[in-house]
């Protein structure tokens, strides 16, 4: 079994960040060890909400005790996603560091959660910029969207050619696999929903349709994305086996959710079909 210390936002209400990766990695076969960087009522994306960030020592605080027992050594990977402050991204880093001397075949997937205040993804401040300086260089994965992948760069991206080029220069940087998790209008059709898989040898792209949701599209999808990811890459599937998995998988919950007529993901709904999609899309080589 795999073990995946998971650090990022848990929702009481609905699904995102853990409460949206959680359980389907756990699904898939992996063991979570899930460490919420907040506590809030529901995603930002209702506009409003309660809760509390923890305070950035929280974090480490735990992974001592987890160290104390001497179980830091059994960490597969780390994965981070929405935090509640940049302080905790540096614990964060602090963490990789600790994990990885207790086990060095550990990674780093890194999933920089950046905000989108347009569409109500709310982040602190200092969290983006957190990303551009310091986990990119630390991370082992890193699975940016689009505005992530623009941000992390410094250049805007306009074609999948572009996207490709630019996931190669932040894999000179530090990490080996680059998962631009939705090229938007940087794709080649504006009907389908499309991402790529970019390491410094191998580029491949995949794409599935895209399903209306009118404006209230289901919030978490980055999280279950990254997480499947994290667990396809462990088990030891390769490039193209993943990105099929994760695609096809998500998907399925898409259905799921809109035949449910739901605004939050039907992760439990769609279990089976996340661990054995009917759905298949082909990933394409570039
Ligand atoms: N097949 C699909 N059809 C329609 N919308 C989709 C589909 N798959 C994902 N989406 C939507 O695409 C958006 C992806 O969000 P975005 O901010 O670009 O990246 P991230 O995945 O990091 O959140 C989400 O709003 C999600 O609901
Ligand atoms: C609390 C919380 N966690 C995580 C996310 C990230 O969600 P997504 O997977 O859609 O990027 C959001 C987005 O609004 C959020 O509010
Ligand atoms: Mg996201």
């Amino acid at each position: 079994m795999k073990n995946i210390l998971a650090i990022q936002s848990h929702v009481v209400f609905g699904h995102a960040g853990n409460s949206a990766a959680e359980f389907p990695m756990r699904r898939m076969g992996a063991n979570v060890w899930p460490l919420n960087t907040v506590q809030f009522s529901n995603h930002t994306q209702y506009g409003h909400w309660t809760g509390t960030v923890m305070p950035a020592s929280h974090l480490t605080d735990i992974v001592k005790g987890i160290a104390d027992i001497d179980r830091l050594k059994s960490c597969d990977a780390v994965l981070s996603g929405y935090l509640g402050s940049a302080e905790q991204g540096e614990q964060i880093l602090e963490i990789v560091r600790q994990v990885k001397q207790a086990n060095p075949n550990a990674w780093y997937f890194c999933d920089p959660v950046m905000g989108h205040p347009e569409k109500g993804c709310i982040v602190a401040p200092g969290v983006a910029e957190f990303h551009c300086k310091s986990s990119l260089p630390a991370s082992d994965i890193i699975a940016p969207n689009l505005l992530e992948l623009e941000m992390l760069s410094g250049s805007s991206v306009a074609t999948m050619e572009e996207a490709v080029t630019v996931s190669r220069q932040l894999i000179a940087q530090g990490p080996k696999i680059v998962l631009v998790k939705h090229l938007a209008r940087a794709g080649r059709r504006s009907d389908r929903f499309e991402m790529l898989l970019v390491t410094a040898q191998e580029a491949w792209h995949i794409s599935r349709p895209l399903i209306d949701f009118g404006v209230r599209q289901p919030v978490g999808v980055g999280d279950l994305t990254s997480g499947l990811l994290l667990v396809n890459l462990l088990k030891g599937e390769t490039l193209k086996q993943s990105l099929e998995h994760i695609t096809a998988a998500v998907y399925e919950v898409m259905l799921k959710t809109h035949e449910m007529g739901e605004y939050e993901l039907q992760l439990v709904a769609a279990q089976d079909r996340i661990a054995q999609p009917q759905q298949h899309f082909a990933a394409e080589k570039l």
